[in-house]
């Protein structure tokens, strides 16, 4: 894929974003990597979705340089590449501060199965990553970021559950490309908003079974040697 072609794809998956809803001004930010180049394109830091052209998406390579572009690329690039280089299925990145995915995360709390909606896309929990101390943050918070949504997932698939919501802060989701990670974003901030809901209605209330939970993810997304870790 050209440099122009990847760039055009991250400008619209961008522009998703503001479509969605799940955006305001110049929150949040999509990318998505060329593996066999070595690079991402990633949304400009602080440009209004309104504004931006497909050839303000910065080039980027997995060690955070410049490899083409005149802006700044967005300031949590780091996480991107973190993910990128230790996610090795995944093909792009989503982050954004959608409001109900975002309460889950300022809470530093898991969102749990309630429902089937959710069991459709997610194996278990959407997981909140743990909180930074204070020396990773002091290091480099964007990095460290990345670390902790590493660690999350150090006994699951990330394609098993291709979102997290990052302790403190806001979500991150992912997918084979930007578009799809773009998708799981809309999808988390509705089963996040569904969750909320829920559980001010129950506040006790049990998950969905795990019955119920593997024939619906299942039925969807197959079963590996991964599933019954959850
Ligand atoms: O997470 C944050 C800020 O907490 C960012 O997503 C948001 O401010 C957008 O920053 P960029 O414009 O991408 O540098």
């Amino acid at each position: 894929m050209s440099y122009t072609e990847l760039k055009r794809e991250v400008f619209e998956a961008n522009l998703e974003l503001q479509k969605r809803g799940l955006v305001i001004y110049t929150f949040g930010n999509v990318s998505q990597v060329d593996r066999a180049k070595g690079v991402i394109a990633i949304k400009p830091s602080g440009v209004a979705y309104e504004d931006m052209r497909a050839d303000d998406m910065v080039i980027v390579d997995l060690d955070n340089q410049i490899v083409e572009g005149t802006l700044r690329p967005s300031s949590d690039t780091k996480t991107h590449t973190h993910l990128y280089r230790h996610f090795a299925t995944i093909g792009g990145v989503t982050h954004t501060h959608s409001t109900h995915a975002t309460a889950w995360a300022q809470a530093k709390l898991a969102i749990p199965c309630l429902g089937t909606t959710h069991a459709d896309f997610v194996y278990g929990e959407v997981p909140c990553t743990a909180e930074m101390s204070a020396e990773q943050v002091a290091r480099d918070y964007e990095e460290e970021t990345g670390v902790q949504i590493v660690r999350a997932f150090a006994d699951r698939d990330p394609l098993a559950a291709p979102m997290v919501v990052v302790a403190g802060h806001a979500p991150f989701t992912w997918g084979k490309d930007a578009a799809k990670s773009v998708y799981h974003a809309v999808i988390l901030e509705e089963i996040a908003r569904m969750a909320f809901l829920t559980r001010t209605l129950a506040p006790q209330g049990d998950l969905l079974a795990r019955s119920v939970m593997d024939k619906h993810y299942f039925r969807k997304h197959g079963k590996n040697a991964y599933y019954g870790q959850a």
